[in-house]
């Protein structure tokens, strides 16, 4: 439709997984020299890919890593183990190539694609993109975190980003973020999308103590109390409750998904996004792999929702996205024993 925005069009695109190659990658699957189904995990996403992709053989060795920084008005609540101030100097620290996601993005050979889209903080660095929103969202203890305008205004920044750099021929996408305070929105609005009891979805973050943890309890009951999201409309939820570097996850996530692209979804902030996003274009779902289970209380259940089932679990919960690079080979190895194992036929060895 003509009146349509950007993120609705978008939204709209995302078609289903290719039926027909996941039939030919299950038929190539079950010719490779291994019992039927033995490499468990890797041939569901040999397969998944196939969906994906459309094709076999698909090259992913061009993959992005996005991290999305924003700062969040609810820290004055004392909510993090940490100070806002570590957003803009992190973001400086991925910049600079000293953070744990650059680290395993070089190891894996990946690159780190940094966004500012709402960090408090005038940065400025060649490899920045500058794609601010606002300074930060408006506490949600008190009112919401942004308008509805902006919600959808963020995730057009993730879409567009997603959209240049499938043009620049990367194929394989991670989700990452930055941004103190950041688990508090996520499980305000992952108790808003699923009605879980706040209580239940609410964990420590960076690492805050018990007297914190209850007072994230509460701020978190407060935002929803004072908010209302509507669970039914996804924007609605965003902008309320949410954060700006979650809006723009949910952009590259359907942005990826409308190219065809495989994007995995890094940790608890992360999957938070990818719910949102499959919330608002179901078939969105197919097109996210999983990574990590990450430690923080309440992913196991979010992940459920979505319908994805973790491959690692190395008690992280850093975010940035290192989950999701670390599962980067793992991707990568499952389209390799596709197409370069040997068949039954070709290597002479007998099926029965
Ligand atoms: O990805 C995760 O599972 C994860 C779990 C806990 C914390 N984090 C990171 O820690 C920050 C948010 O924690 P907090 O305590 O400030 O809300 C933010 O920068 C996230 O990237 C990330
Ligand atoms: C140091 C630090 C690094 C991070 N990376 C992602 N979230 C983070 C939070 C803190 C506090």
């Amino acid at each position: 439709m003509e009146n349509e925005s950007l993120w609705e069009r978008t939204a709209a695109r995302i078609g289903g997984l290719d039926e027909a190659a996941m039939a030919k990658a299950e038929h190539k699957l079950d010719r490779l020299t291994k019992p039927p189904g033995s490499l468990g995990r890797l041939e569901e996403l040999a397969r998944q890919l196939a969906g994906i992709t459309g094709e076999l053989k698909p090259d992913l060795s061009n993959k992005a890593v996005v991290v999305m920084a924003g700062d969040h008005g609810v820290c004055a609540e004392g909510v993090s183990a940490f100070p806002a101030a570590v957003t803009p100097q992190m973001v400086l620290n991925f910049l600079n190539g000293g953070a744990a996601v650059n680290v395993l993005a070089r190891h894996v050979g990946a690159d780190v694609v940094c966004v500012d889209i709402g960090v408090n903080a005038e940065l400025n660095h060649p490899e920045l993109l500058v794609r601010k929103v606002r300074p930060g969202t408006d506490n949600i203890a008190v009112g919401p975190a942004m308008s509805r305008d902006e919600a959808a205004r963020a995730i057009e920044v993730g879409i567009r980003i997603a959209d240049e750099l499938a043009e620049r021929g990367y194929r394989l996408f991670a989700t990452g973020e930055m941004g103190i305070g950041n688990t508090t929105p996520s499980s305000a609005m992952l108790a808003a999308l699923t009605g879980a009891e706040a209580a239940d979805v609410v964990g420590r973050g960076t690492g805050i103590g018990d007297e914190a943890l209850s007072k994230k309890r509460d701020v978190i009951r407060r935002a929803l109390d004072v908010n209302r999201p509507d669970a039914n409309d996804p924007l609605d939820v965003l902008a309320k409750v949410g954060g700006f570097e979650i809006a723009g996850l949910v952009g590259v996530i359907l942005g990826a998904a409308a190219r065809r692209c495989p994007v995995v979804v890094d940790g608890f902030i992360s999957s938070v996004a990818a719910l949102a996003a499959a919330r608002i274009a179901p078939l969105a779902a197919g097109y996210m792999l999983p990574s990590h289970l990450s430690q923080e209380l309440g992913h196991r259940l979010l992940l459920e929702h979505i319908g994805l089932r973790p491959i690692l679990q190395m008690d992280m919960r850093l975010g940035e996205g290192t989950g999701a690079v670390l599962t980067f080979p793992i991707v990568e190895a499952a389209v390799k024993l596709m197409n370069e194992m040997a068949t039954f036929e070709s290597a002479g060895v007998s099926e029965q």
